[in-house]
């Protein structure tokens, strides 16, 4: 994308209501504008982000043997009414009224739609196990929408559901699944802590939230520096087989995390004082295991292998993909702006031409860009080189490749890499090379 014809506007000043810095940056970096309280449109650089981080999602759910569908974000009122949810989820749930006056609402969450879809046309033990998810808006009238897209009202959710014939079917579901988000949170280049959750209003009895550290997090969070030095991507675990899912997910629960209000002062005097870390976190995922709560509540049976019939056992596993956008930010940024892990970066490098018109410059630049023009950023604009810097740092590329007059004569660029700051003096195949 040449500069010159990018809508990305950037801004020297934010709002006052920015208060922390993912909601300043993406504001200031062009990638999300408020149209309204907790809801925002966005922009094509961050567009790219949430589509890189929807990818990355959608390619590790699809690992563990998930199929992708797409439900709508309305709602019948009545399917609520089925589980009983309607009434209790209370203030947060947009409640919407047709021409016809049905009552509709606007989806916080899937359990009742997809366990109605399910249970419609799935009748036998046989057409289980089944783990379906989508990557679909959610609207939660939040009392304090705050933080930019950290709460927003309107949010993209990767919700997934599983149905299993037995309790430990569904325990196995469930540790897939965290195998599966601790990939997709080490392929996003960000540290998450999973540990034990409550289970709120989703209900059931096991639970685990997956918190990225940053210090603007909400929640205290204190754990065993195990948890983090694995390698789960390399790591090989056969997901059809319950004792290599309980071995694997033995290594998350041996060790030690707690956010403050579950923090354990006993059990973390075990721990040695070099694997202990304390941080704040944010909340960018959070598992249930919830057994027949909507299967029975709404009536769904398939038949067993013994001809009687019995609730599927189910389990619903989220991922805040619009607020992961904010919280990789408050994960890795400094005081110039946003530093992109390469695997979400809306781009791979920044081409800044320091002498725009300079021929030798404009045909480096050029061929460059020609390399890959979808995934290139060239700031082909005629403002002076600290401009160009400036806002290269702040929208975050990975990588700068950066053209001046002297070395373009010998078909020399100069490289910076964003996250270490370092600099190299290559030729233009070498640093293409680099970035890779
Ligand atoms: N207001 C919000 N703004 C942005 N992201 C949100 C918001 N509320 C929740 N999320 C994200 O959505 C994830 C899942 O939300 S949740 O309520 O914990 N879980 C569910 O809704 C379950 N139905 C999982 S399928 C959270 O971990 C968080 O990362």
């Amino acid at each position: 994308m040449r500069l010159t014809k990018a809508f990305q506007p950037t801004l020297k000043e934010v709002p006052a209501e920015a208060q922390i810095a993912s909601h300043r940056l993406m504001l200031r970096a062009g990638l999300v504008r408020q149209t309204s309280s907790g809801i925002y449109a966005w922009l094509p650089a961050g567009l790219r982000v949430l589509r890189n981080i929807e990818q990355i999602v959608r390619e590790e759910q699809d690992a563990i043997g998930a199929q992708e569908v797409l439900m709508p974000t309305l709602q019948s009122a009545d399917l609520w009414r089925r589980s009983g949810r309607y009434d209790a989820y209370g203030p947060e749930m947009l409640r919407i009224q047709d021409r016809h006056g049905r009552d509709l609402l606007y989806g916080p969450t899937n359990e009742e739609m997809i366990t109605d879809i399910f249970g419609a046309s799935v009748k036998s033990y046989k057409d289980l196990p089944k783990a379906l998810y989508h990557i679909q808006w959610k609207f939660r009238d939040e009392v304090r929408p705050r933080f930019g897209v950290m709460r927003g009202r309107e949010f993209l959710m990767k919700d997934a559901y599983s149905f299993d014939a037995t309790y430990e079917d569904a325990v196995a579901s469930y540790r897939r699944m965290m195998l599966s988000y601790l990939r997709i949170f080490q392929r996003l280049g960000v540290r998450a802590v999973p540990m034990v959750a409550d289970t709120g209003p989703i209900g059931g009895d096991l639970s685990h939230e997956f918190l990225v550290l940053a210090p603007t997090g909400e929640s205290g969070v204190f754990f065993d520096a195990a948890l983090e030095e694995q390698d789960w991507l390399g790591r090989p675990v056969d997901c059809d087989d319950h004792e290599s899912l309980a071995t694997f997910f033995s290594t998350v629960t041996d060790h030690y995390a707690a956010t403050d209000e579950k923090h354990d002062e006993a059990e973390w005097a075990k721990i040695p004082e070099e694997r202990k870390r304390e941080g704040r976190g944010i909340e960018v995922g959070h598992i249930f295991y919830f057994g027949t709560k909507y299967t029975e509540s709404m009536d769904i049976e398939v038949i067993g292998s013994d001809g009687a019939s019995f609730h599927p056992q189910m389990g619903s596993y989220g991922i805040g993909v619009s607020r992961l956008v904010g919280a990789i930010i408050e994960a890795s940024h400094d005081e110039a702006g946003i530093i992109w892990p390469t695997s979400v970066a809306p781009y791979r490098a920044a081409i800044l031409n320091l002498r725009q018109g300079d021929e030798a410059c404009d045909a480096i630049c050029e061929s460059i860009y020609g390399t890959d023009p979808e995934n290139l950023l060239y700031d082909d604009r005629s403002d002076r080189a600290g401009v160009k810097f400036n806002d290269a740092d702040l929208m975050g590329h990975p990588w700068q490749i950066i053209v001046g007059p002297r070395g373009a004569k010998e078909g020399k660029v100069e490289l910076k890499q964003r996250v270490t700051g370092e600099r190299f003096e290559l030729s233009v195949e070498d640093a293409l090379a680099k970035i890779g």
